[in-house]
């Protein structure tokens, strides 16, 4: 206490400093008032002669206005927060909460956050208000909310939490604004037609067949399975991308021409991981909300440091393809203006396309191939790697999808298989519709209203209301899918009952997952290849997956399980 007001006297030279100093100090000062003041008029006569220097009243100046601000600033937050809190009354509201931090304590990471979302969603009601900091969130699994917010064409907006992706994905499809995204959903969508989608099988079944190699040196040993696929799903979303990993390897570093299950590129992969973790981090972070503050963070860093990994693959992604691409790109396009229309695939069609009037800028194209490089691989593995664990864990399922195989392909182990192959495997379809309703890649994703919206009876939503849509509270909720714990394949076998609001991993309604017929075709495709050449056994201590929301779904202790060799017969 002496040296803290020892310091604060020495503030209190000066004019402006003493206002603080009084505020924050009235009851420790009267304390020991006599011998203290005797001090004070020591110090001071000491500090006047030797310290007044204008440095030290501009840090006082400095530090009042910093007091000043801080407080201005925590009284607008408080009244933002009480005004939506006002007109959100007509839902519950999380409790518990403590000033200013809210139920940030509950909620403190991203395995907390699945814990305390499903309380929530449970205890509180299926449509409730939670505080997280200083803002009041909307948290959803309501089936006549979730249908309102997905298909309204007003609430496109994407939670402000995104943009703490903004200095790696620029304004790419994820996470950019309503009016930008309108164009750029235009413009990218031929490149998922069907007839490109197709194109594609052999670069699943191609990375198939080198995971399978890796897999088998593994045989009947417990191994971490979701590393393998992530490198399998890295070389295959260069498929659309039209640039083989090696490639992007060759341009950026290594010199020698391998794929990336051949030479994993950790730095890439853990770059993407930890990008994730630090958006999941800023979340609920005070000093990592603000723009300002956090590049005081050690984070910040963190992520200088990533994002030259990360935009440094892209552009040699882009440099590779416009080498040797764009002259095949054009010609393509030609070919439409005599009239064979003939779709371009992810990369040449942005090489080609015009946004207002213009073609789109190198930054543009980097922002789009990072958005698709992300969204596009990390999905994927994550499902394939849970689809596996969930097959491992009911036999009984894994018997009937081998028995798919079987029936399919006769007495001959298929060496590739074909688009149409892929589209009779309806049990394993199911399979992996059930695996998605169970570990949804996403779990959890936000929309912001950008003006009040009526919702319904005069209910509404403020402006400036970030809405956290809970795919897996959803997906878990006993009243759309009876014995949700469950995992039951059957459940997609037919369309009864269906409702399609309730089971959303790939999103819904205008802003849904551009990708997800590509997603289907590589799951089937990677899935089954695995099924056909190994049984898929659990270790001697099977470890049940514990999940954490990393912006996709992770297991913090991995995806374990043992393999071993089919005889095909
Ligand atoms: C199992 C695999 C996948 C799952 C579960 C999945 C899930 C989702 C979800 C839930 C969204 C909505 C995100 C939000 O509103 O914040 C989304 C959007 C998106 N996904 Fe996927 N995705 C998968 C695979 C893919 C693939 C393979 C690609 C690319 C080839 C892709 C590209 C995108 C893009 C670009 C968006 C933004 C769409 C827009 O805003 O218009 N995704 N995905």
């Amino acid at each position: 206490m002496h040296d803290i007001a020892t310091w604060l006297i020495k503030i209190n030279n000066f004019p402006l400093s003493g206002v603080f100093v009084v505020s924050t100090t009235v009851v420790p000062l009267r304390v020991s008032e006599s011998r203290f003041a005797i001090r004070c008029r020591r110090r001071r006569a000491e500090t006047t002669r030797v310290d007044a220097s204008p440095s030290r009243l501009a840090m006082a100046l400095f530090l009042a206005l910093v007091a000043t601000f801080l407080a201005g600033w925590l009284c607008y937050q408080w009244y933002c927060m009480w005004t939506v809190r006002r007109k959100l009354a007509w839902m519950p509201e999380v409790p518990g909460g403590v000033p200013i931090l809210g139920n940030i304590l509950d909620v403190g990471n991203g395995r907390d956050m699945l814990k305390a979302f499903t309380r929530y969603v449970n205890t509180v009601g299926e449509l409730c208000t939670i505080q997280l900091l200083y803002e009041k969130y909307i948290l959803a699994t309501d089936y006549d909310f979730l249908e309102f917010v997905l298909s309204s064409t007003k609430i496109l907006d994407k939670g402000n939490e995104y943009q703490h992706l903004h200095d790696w994905l620029g304004s790419g499809l994820l996470i950019t604004t309503a009016t930008k995204w309108r164009k750029s959903r235009k413009m990218l969508t031929p490149a998922f037609h069907f007839s490109i989608l197709e194109q594609f099988t052999d670069v699943f079944e191609k990375n198939g067949k080198i995971l399978v190699e890796k897999l088998e040196e593994t045989c009947d040993k417990e191994i971490d399975v979701h590393p393998y696929i992530t490198w399998c799903a890295l070389d295959i979303i260069c498929g659309p991308l039209q640039v083989p990993y090696y490639e992007i390897f060759l341009e950026s570093s290594m010199g020698v021409p391998i794929q990336a299950q051949d030479n994993t590129d950790p730095e890439y992969v853990f770059a993407v991981k930890d990008m994730c973790r630090i958006l999941i981090e800023r979340m609920f972070s005070l000093l990592g909300r603000g723009q300002w503050t956090y590049k005081l963070t050690s984070n910040y860093r963190k992520e200088k440091k990533h994002l030259n990994v990360l935009h440094s693959r892209t552009k040699s992604v882009i440099q590779s393809r416009k080498k040797e691409g764009l002259n095949q790109a054009k010609a393509a396009i030609e070919d439409e203006d005599i009239g064979s229309k003939k779709k371009l695939a992810f990369l040449d069609s942005l090489l080609v396309a015009n946004i207002d009037g213009r073609p789109l800028t190198d930054d543009e194209i980097r922002e789009e191939v990072d958005t698709f490089m992300f969204a596009g691989h990390d999905t994927t593995a994550t499902a394939i790697s849970f689809c596996l664990y969930c097959l491992m864990r009911n036999p009984e399922a894994q018997a009937k999808a081998f028995e798919e195989q079987k029936t399919l392909f006769g007495g001959t182990l298929p060496d590739t298989v074909t688009h149409r192959d892929l589209q009779e495997m309806k049990y394993l379809e199911c399979v992996l519709k059930e695996t998605l309703r169970i570990y949804p890649s996403v779990p959890i994703i936000a929309r912001r209203t950008d003006s009040e919206i009526v919702y319904k009876d005069g209910k509404v939503i403020p402006k400036d209301t970030t809405i956290m849509i809970y795919i897996l509270g959803a997906h878990m909720n006993p009243k759309y899918f009876k014995d949700p714990e469950k995992f039951d394949p059957s459940r997609f076998e037919t369309n009864e009952g269906n409702k399609p609001f309730a089971y959303t991993p790939f999103s819904a309604g205008p802003r849904n997952c551009i990708g997800q017929k590509f997603a289907m075709l590589e799951m089937k495709s990677t899935v089954s290849r695995v099924l056909r050449h190994f049984e898929i056994l659990p270790p001697k201590e099977p470890k049940v997956p514990d999940l954490a929301a990393q912006a996709v779904l992770a297991s913090l202790n991995g995806i374990h399980l043992v393999l071993k060799k089919r005889t095909w017969t």
